[in-house]
């Protein structure tokens, strides 16, 4: 089955905003009705409550952190050294500083499933999340007419974040795809004193941008968007600084969030990028060719940017779009 043909029920913001497990991108809707707006009015206040209860959580948690006494399952060195990749390869662990890093791969516990298994169930109870070490899980979502296979997740994803990050039923069911699946599984105290932090403030951090950003408008899910924002990086470039030169393969997508960037060739500016959301290094990572230009930054500047490693779990859904847009912005220079 193809996730992409099926994944047509109601979004995820919608089902949860009717649980109120608020604190996600909502995404825009231009045909509302009043009471729609109505109901969006009060999940902003929801969204803006529950933001206020997790950051007071948070610093009700500083105390705890200093105290926290992790679960801690010896492991071998292979097995630590083999979480620590998998971790690498997703991004829910990417803003943990080596200690924490340490901390989590302690209190990882191997659970090994077969099969047609359930992992997880559908309005169940949750308190562990998991990373996939080896084998291939389906994650299905019954949106009241049947189960919609909405993804399949593959070594180094995780999921099961979300009954942790919300206090929420679990909201959808993960089935064992493969002949079997090895998985690490992370407790709930670890996971919210570790992780969770780190995790809701780099989601809050690019919401407002995730929402006004062209070119995920075919990303109908908001789930899909929000997960975005886990692989979303910065970096701080100077006036003159050479982003990305003609002929290199780019290690990541970048993308304009304020300032301008020159697009040149052989020496000569062709034009700028200029507007939010205005991306490069896609001809490397979307089409798989060299750069025919070079990036540079035309004043002091951050910028966003998605890792290669991440593409394909964020952006290679839009991935037609990103080839038509190559075409569009640079074909009459090539
Ligand atoms: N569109 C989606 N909506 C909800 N959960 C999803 C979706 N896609 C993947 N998932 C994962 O499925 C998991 C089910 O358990 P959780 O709700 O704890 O966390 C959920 C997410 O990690």
């Amino acid at each position: 089955m193809n996730p992409q043909k099926v994944r047509n029920g109601p979004n995820f913001m919608q089902q949860l905003n009717k649980k109120k497990h608020v604190d996600c991108a909502l995404s825009s809707n231009s045909d509302s009705s009043d009471d729609e707006v109505d109901e969006i009015v009060a999940i902003k206040k929801d969204v803006q409550k529950q933001r206020f209860s997790v950051s007071a959580e948070a610093y009700g948690q500083f105390n705890k952190k200093e105290n926290f006494k992790a679960k801690f399952i010896p492991k071998s060195k292979e097995q630590s050294e083999r979480i620590k990749q998998r971790m690498q390869a997703g991004f829910m662990f990417s803003a943990l500083n080596e200690k924490e890093i340490e901390i989590v791969v302690g209190a990882m516990e191997e659970k090994i499933f077969h099969k047609a298994e359930y992992v997880i169930k559908q309005g169940e109870e949750g308190n562990v999340l998991y990373v996939v070490d080896t084998g291939e899980l389906d994650c299905f979502k019954n949106y009241g007419k049947g189960d919609v296979l909405l993804k399949t997740y593959y070594p180094g994803e995780s999921f099961g974040e979300l009954a942790l990050l919300f206090q929420s039923p679990r909201a959808a069911s993960i089935i064992v795809k493969s002949d079997k699946a090895i998985l690490w599984q992370l407790d709930r105290e670890t996971f919210n004193l570790i992780v969770k932090e780190a995790s809701i403030k780099k989601r809050q951090q690019f919401e407002t941008f995730l929402e006004n950003w062209d070119l995920l408008k075919e990303i109908k899910d908001p789930y899909d968007k929000l997960k975005m924002s886990d692989a979303l990086f910065e970096k701080q470039y100077k006036k003159g600084d050479v982003i990305l030169q003609q002929g290199q393969k780019s290690q990541e997508i970048f993308i304009l969030e304020q300032g301008r960037v020159s697009v040149n060739k052989n020496n000569q500016t062709l034009f700028e990028l200029t507007k939010l959301g205005d991306y490069f290094g896609d001809q490397s990572i979307v089409a798989g060719t060299l750069e025919s230009f070079s990036y540079v930054a035309e004043g002091d500047m951050k910028l966003m940017y998605i890792p290669k490693k991440s593409y394909s779990s964020t952006l290679k859904e839009i991935e037609s779009t990103l080839l038509k847009n190559i075409q569009t912005k640079y074909g009459k220079y090539q």
